[in-house]
């Protein structure tokens, strides 16, 4: 089989880099074939894709959720998809944890080795493709606000120190949200779209959904009710979820509208390179990956 491994080399901590060699040595004792690729700038990982997705079996990106989401948007368009892996090297590794790989990314390889395979859900948002989460106002606005320097000295505790700056000058927005399953039209401060369970490293907030069940689950925050968005931000996978009568309203769909006055800034698995208006919608079942353990 032949792999490709495309390594962003200033991803995370940098660490990756050190042990890439070890990683490719070891993936060449399972695979015929095995080919580094470093990526130079933003937007080189996608056009690698585009030279050698024709002729691999197998693309492993390496790096952090933003190489990812890159990769997965050269991926998830292509009429005949390689099977896709990841090698942890970013600060969050949102979809890594979901697939239960190891965060240590020399035993990580060992998972990509044993080739446990599974297809995997992918979002799309009007011409975009996500594995994690898509999000308008409270999820963006906490992104924006992490410290220029924070993620490079705080690693993923940057996140929570932005939500604690953003929580108290959040601004409500106007919304309308439209599927088959529900319509919604009114004030909210965070409209959040979950693929996947993590979100800033962490299985709390999206930690009920699945990327294996063919939906999307929609959450719209209409107020910002503080005691209730923390119990929310508590709920263990599993859970019951704070009170969907009070400020909350979730539920499932294969496809949803959204609007927003004044327009948002969309946050997409900690991209933001859209704004509403949006159609997010599911394709099941639609990237093959290899998984560690779950
Ligand atoms: N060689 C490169 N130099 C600079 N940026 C790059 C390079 N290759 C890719 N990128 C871009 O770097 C961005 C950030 O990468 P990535 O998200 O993997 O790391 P991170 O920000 O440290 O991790 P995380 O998203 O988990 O916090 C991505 O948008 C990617 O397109």
């Amino acid at each position: 089989m032949k792999v490709a491994v495309i390594l962003n080399p200033n991803a995370g901590n940098k660490k990756l880099i050190e042990s890439i060699e070890l990683i490719c040595d070891r993936l060449k004792t399972a695979f015929s074939e095995v080919k580094l690729y470093e990526t130079e700038a933003p937007g080189h990982g996608s056009e690698i894709v585009k030279e050698i997705a024709s002729d691999v079996d197998v693309i492993i990106g390496a790096g952090g959720d933003g190489t990812i989401y890159e990769l997965v948007n050269a991926i998830a368009p292509l009429e005949q998809c390689p099977v896709f892996a990841i090698l942890p090297g970013g600060t969050c590794n949102d979809f890594s944890r979901a697939i239960g790989m190891n965060q240590n990314p020399l035993k990580a390889v060992e998972q990509i080795i044993a080739q446990k395979k599974i297809a995997v859900d992918v979002g799309k948002h009007n011409q975009q493709y996500f594995l994690n989460f898509w999000g308008i106002g409270l999820v963006a606005d906490v992104s924006e606000n992490i410290l220029e320097d924070g993620k490079e000295k705080f690693g993923k505790f940057s996140y929570y120190m932005s939500v604690g700056r953003t929580i108290s000058q959040v601004e409500p927005f106007e919304v309308e949200v439209d599927s088959d399953e529900t319509t919604y039209e009114g004030e909210a401060v965070m409209v959040l779209i979950g693929n996947g369970p993590f979100l800033g490293g962490n299985r709390a907030v999206l930690g009920n959904c699945s990327f294996q069940d063919g939906l999307l689950d929609v959450y719209v925050v209409k107020q910002m009710a503080l005691e209730p968005l923390i119990k929310w931000l508590q709920t263990a996978p599993g859970e019951e979820q704070m009170d969907p009568t009070s400020q909350l309203l979730h539920f499932k769909t294969k496809r949803v509208t959204i609007d927003a006055t004044p327009q948002k800034t969309v946050d997409c698995d900690g991209e933001k390179e859209t704004t509403t208006p949006a159609t997010i919608s599911v394709l099941p079942h639609h990237l093959d990956m290899y998984v560690g353990n779950m």
